[in-house]
């Protein structure tokens, strides 16, 4: 997949198939539409293309990146839409001047000027052009005109998308790991810096590799234990290691008396200095609630049961 963040300097996209969209999430809702996208696409021997817009118009408007929540960085959308095969992204830097282009400009000037698409796939709701002013109507009847297709999303799967991208975000922050892996059709995941905690970890047998989250915007799972898996992302070769097991703990930690909230992975059968590296951690299963324990004793005990019920979840 070629992804194109300079919207001034495009290829010409041979019989271009195209559709809009944020796709966070890239859900089994998306994946139907990639479908679809690639279905039209080799009926005209053409390439596919998914315009997104980044930062997130929400956040843009909002001027606050924590305060939108989303499923995707932009770098793991890259991937995930990779995975999916599709020929172009086209990422669209959602600035002020973009916005305020007038629905008739944005077709002319944006889409049919730098794209010259073949067929362009939008929802029947789909709006577009400053103050959403545009619909499927104009953009077929400026299609008509300037000798492109335009084409529906069926409604089904339009609902199923908005349906999905909602579903899915609740039940990761109410901990329903379960329902969001389903509508994701991947397990989610995220990535963290391992920073230093204060080392008590090791004492009691378990190592925690404490992780920060550099992305603002990436929406956590609810406080919690939970079964994972986790590649390390080296922080200089950019390489990823093998997949490991592990468990996961999110929460303030009452029984070491932690003042603020912690995550952090013990990972199965591993020994290595990890400080500084990057974990991509998939979330497989939710365990059980944060607890006070009376003691690291007690703790320690449970942490064996948790490690047990994740080493069989995980198999
Ligand atoms: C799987 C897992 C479950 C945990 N569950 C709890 C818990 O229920 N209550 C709690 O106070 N701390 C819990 N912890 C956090 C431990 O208190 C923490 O790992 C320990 O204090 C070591 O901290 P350190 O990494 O900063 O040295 C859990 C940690 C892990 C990895
Ligand atoms: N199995 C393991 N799981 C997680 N981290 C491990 C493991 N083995 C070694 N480590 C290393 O030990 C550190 C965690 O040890 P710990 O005593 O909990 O210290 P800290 O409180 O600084 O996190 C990790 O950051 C990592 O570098």
């Amino acid at each position: 997949m070629q992804v194109h963040k300079d919207i001034t300097n495009l290829p010409a996209f041979k019989n271009a198939v195209i559709t809009i969209g944020t796709f966070d999430g890239v859900h089994t809702g998306h994946q139907q539409i990639i479908a679809q996208l690639k279905e039209e696409a080799a009926k005209v021997n053409g390439e596919t293309v998914i315009i997104t817009f980044h930062p997130h118009p929400r956040i843009v408007v909002k001027h606050n990146a924590s305060a939108v929540q989303l499923l995707n960085s932009l770098d793991e959308k890259i991937a995930l839409l990779e995975a999916q095969g599709v020929n172009h992204l086209v990422v669209v830097p959602f600035n002020e001047a973009f916005s305020n282009l007038s629905a008739n400009d944005y077709v002319h000037d944006f889409l049919f000027a730098r794209f010259h698409p073949h067929t362009v796939i939008i929802g029947y709701d789909h709006h577009f052009g400053k103050n959403r002013q545009g619909d499927y109507h104009l953009m077929e009847s400026i299609g008509k005109e300037l000798g492109f297709t335009v084409k529906e999303i069926p409604e089904q799967v339009l609902n199923e998308v908005a349906i999905s991208s909602t579903r899915i975000r609740e039940a990761i922050a109410g901990k329903d790991i379960i329902t969001a892996n389903d509508c994701l059709g991947y397990p989610y995941f995220f990535e963290g810096r391992v920073i230093e905690g204060n080392r008590l970890g090791r004492t009691i047998g378990y190592p925690t590799a404490n992780l920060k989250i550099e992305n603002e915007s990436k929406l956590i799972p609810g406080n919690g234990v939970y079964a994972v898996t986790v590649t390390i992302i080296h922080q200089i070769t950019h390489r990823k290691s093998e997949e490991y097991k592990g468990m996961m703990n999110i929460g303030v930690r009452p029984t070491v008396n932690g003042s603020h909230k912690t995550i952090e992975v013990n990972i199965f059968d591993f020994n290595e200095d990890i400080y500084g590296h990057v974990l991509q951690v998939s979330v497989h299963h939710y365990l059980r609630g944060e607890q006070k324990f009376n003691g690291l004793d007690a703790l320690k005990e449970q942490l064996a049961k948790d490690r047990e019920q994740s080493a069989q979840l995980l198999s």
